[in-house]
Parts: structure tokens; sequence; C-alpha cells
């Protein structure tokens, strides 16, 4: 297991209320995750306010555009300096490799990571897209695409993650969200683990939100994720 496997989703609606709970942390023992709700509203100077504050910031803005389009949104999530960036592996082999080649000039580049299939979505949810495929069927076809299209890993569910450590090697970055504390509510995440499962399955970093923010103590609730790795560690 890596030092800080923790990602923290500050999925606040404000740059204030998502620095005052980053305040509460410390980069030492996590690193937090900014998406679609705080970024929509508080852009690239709330990313510089947690990075001036020590955090390393995984920008999860899952980019799925052409690849001319997303190739230009990895560069700029590169010269904003986040540690780790994300798109979706739909968007197929010339947009993933659009992306990966925009990273080259960069000496320190985002690890770059795809989607595969998404933590809320149920083998029900993908046949009614018309997928005949189940999620784990789906994740290890998007996986070894997204391997052969030179990115750094992806994120799956930690259900996901033996068959991907044996198939894509130790190498490739395995990313888990659907991570829920024993005893929480799933809420609208469908293939979900606990932290200790989730790493006892090869999961590399494990994204975590409401069982860290939405406890009544958020803190204590990270404390027992370290707690809960630390005896399977
Ligand atoms: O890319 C992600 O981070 C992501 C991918 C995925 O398949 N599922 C998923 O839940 N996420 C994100 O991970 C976080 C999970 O939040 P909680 O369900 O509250 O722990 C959210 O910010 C999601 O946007």
């Amino acid at each position: 297991m890596n030092d800080k496997p923790v990602l923290v989703a500050l999925d606040y609606p404000d740059a204030e209320t998502a620095l005052a709970f980053a305040d509460k942390l410390s980069p030492q023992l996590c690193r937090v995750k900014v998406g679609k709700e705080l970024y929509t509203r508080s852009g690239a100077s709330l990313v510089e306010s947690l990075q001036a504050r020590g955090f390393d910031v995984f920008l999860d803005l899952k980019f799925h555009d052409i690849p001319n389009t997303v190739a230009g949104a990895v560069r700029s999530a590169a010269e904003l300096g986040v540690w780790m960036v994300n798109v979706h592996a739909s968007g197929g082999r010339r947009m993933m490799e659009a992306a990966a080649n925009a990273l080259q000039a960069y000496q320190q580049p985002p690890i770059l990571i795809a989607v595969t299939v998404l933590t809320s979505m149920s083998d029900d949810d993908l046949r009614e897209l018309g997928y005949t495929e189940s999620a784990a069927e789906r994740v290890s076809r998007l996986a070894a695409l997204t391997q052969s299209s030179g990115l750094d890993g992806v994120v799956c569910s930690a259900m996901e993650a033996p068959g991907l450590r044996a198939d894509r090697g130790d190498d490739f970055c395995l990313v888990t969200p659907g991570i829920r504390l024993a005893g929480d509510d799933a809420g609208d995440q469908r293939r979900v683990l606990t932290p200790a499962d989730a790493v006892a399955n090869g999961a590399d970093y494990l994204v975590i939100g409401r069982s860290i923010t939405a406890a009544a103590d958020p803190i204590a609730a990270l404390e027992r994720v370290h707690r809960e790795l630390e005896i399977i560690g």
C-alpha cells in the first residue's frame, strides 16, 4: 500500500465550505479530490488554494469529448499542477491517446487515469443502455484499452480490482470510489466495498466522500479508515 491511499472527495457547493473542511485535514495524511460540483462554482482558484495548503489535488472532471478538446483540457490540468486527472475510457482509444500525448511535454505530469464503468452503475443499468457485458466484463475491456492507450491506470470499483491487478500488472494504478465504512448507507453507489476490503483486493487509492464528509465527526471517520487500513497494511 502506498503512503497516502485516501483521497477525500470534497463534494461541497462552494470554496468557503470546502476550505473550512480541508483545514481540518492534514496534507500529510490524505489527498483531496475536486469534482464537478466544487470546480464548476469555484474553479482553478480553489485548486490553487488547496495546493497552497500543501494538498495534492485529484481533479475529477471526467473529460469525455473529441480528442482535440480532451487533449487541451488535460493540458490545462497539467498547467494547474494537479496531481491526478481523469477522462472517460468510453471516449475511446484516439481520445485517450491524445490525452496521454498532451502530457508528454511536462516533466512532472499529472497521473492520467480513465473512468471505466461508474461505481453507481449495476449490471441492470448497463443492460438498459444496451450493453450485453456485465460491469466486471466491461471494466476489464476498458482497462485493457486504457493501458494500451498509454494511460497510468483506471477508476473502477474495488470489486474489479483483483482481476485488473492480475491482468494489468502491479504498475497499473487502480483508483476505487464506491467505498463505505461498514454500516454506512450506500446511497446512489452500487458497486461498494469497505476500505480494508478494497486495499485487500489490490486498490492503490480509495476515493472516499460521504463516509467521511457526511459523518457526525468527519475526522474520526478518517481516523477509522486509517485504523482499518493499518490492520491489514
Ligand atoms: O472518478 C471518480 O472519482 C468517481 C468515479 C466513479 O466511478 N464513481 C464515483 O463515485 N466517483 C466519485 O467518487 C466520489 C464518491 O463519493 P461518495 O459516494 O460520497 O464516497 C464522488 O465524488 C464521485 O464523483
